[in-house]
């Protein structure tokens, strides 16, 4: 199975997951110089429902909080989308110390940490369907740089010590995800794909120019996760992140001048 170690790692991938060498793959290096105004894009808007938070999961690959997405309570219109997405669940990516670990990356600038915010588009049944379109996603992405402790960062890292490993899950209430969001919605947006397994080219990015906070001694806590499984030996939960992709003539537009 595929992971983040020397022999599943994303230079193993595309052995099993050929797309892997397709031609709009995430992540990508943002170039703001590179990247055209786009007058035409419409401000991002993100409604979210906190009573549709289900539960808070360790995946074995990162730690996850799932949604409700059977109503549209929770979703993402505007911005560089033409239909209304469902917020499906929302991760993060993050290194094993803090100078790496974000996924996208801004003129080489490497964040600790990157929220992902993954909606689905509602013309699809459910996002498994929306997951094999090319407009079937839209994953909102937010950076993770260090400064003051994140009093919504620390209502998820309350929770780790129930599911410090692989397949472990609890029930999580009442959590309002647009208390991560930053305060500016400025945002870069392309064409790109899932940046783990099954790597479906089926994602419209949209990252936030803006980052949040995490305090160092936060991130320590997200590094205290485990890959591994209950009775396993330990593998510290780090490095969970695909690195940089081939941009292949794709434009970056930025919704910001
Ligand atoms: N890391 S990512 O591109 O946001 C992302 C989002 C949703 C996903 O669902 C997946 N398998 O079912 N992989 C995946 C990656
Ligand atoms: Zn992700």
């Amino acid at each position: 199975a595929w992971g983040y170690g020397a022999h599943t790692g994303p230079d193993k991938w595309a052995d099993s997951f050929p797309i892997a060498n397709g031609p709009r793959q995430s992540p990508i290096n943002i170039v703001p110089g590179d990247a055209s105004y786009d007058p035409a894009l419409k401000p991002l808007v993100l409604k979210y429902d906190p009573s549709t938070c289900l539960e808070i999961l360790n995946n074995g690959h990162s730690f996850q909080v799932t949604f409700l997405d059977d109503i549209d309570s929770s979703t993402l219109k505007d911005g560089p989308v033409l239909f209304n997405h469902r917020l499906k669940q929302f991760h993060f990516h993050w290194g094993s110390s803090d100078d790496h670990g974000s996924e996208h990356t801004v003129a080489g600038t490497k964040y600790p940490a990157e929220l992902h915010l993954v909606h689905w588009n509602t013309k699809y049944a459910n996002f498994g369907e929306a997951a094999s379109q090319p407009d079937g996603l839209a994953v909102v992405g937010v950076f993770l740089k260090i400064g003051e402790e994140n009093p919504n960062l620390q209502k998820l890292i309350d929770e780790f010590d129930s599911i410090k490993t692989k397949d472990s899950q609890c029930s999580f209430a009442d959590f309002n995800p647009e208390m991560l969001l930053p305060g500016c919605l400025d945002y870069w947006t392309y064409e790109g794909s899932l940046t783990t397994p099954p790597l479906l080219e089926s994602v419209t990015w949209i990252v936030c120019k803006e980052p949040i906070s995490v305090s160092s001694e936060q991130m320590a806590k997200f590094r205290s996760l485990l890959f591994s499984g209950e009775g396993e030996a330990e593998c510290c939960m780090v490095d969970n992140y695909r690195p940089p992709q081939p941009l292949r003539g794709r434009t970056v537009r930025a919704s910001f001048q």
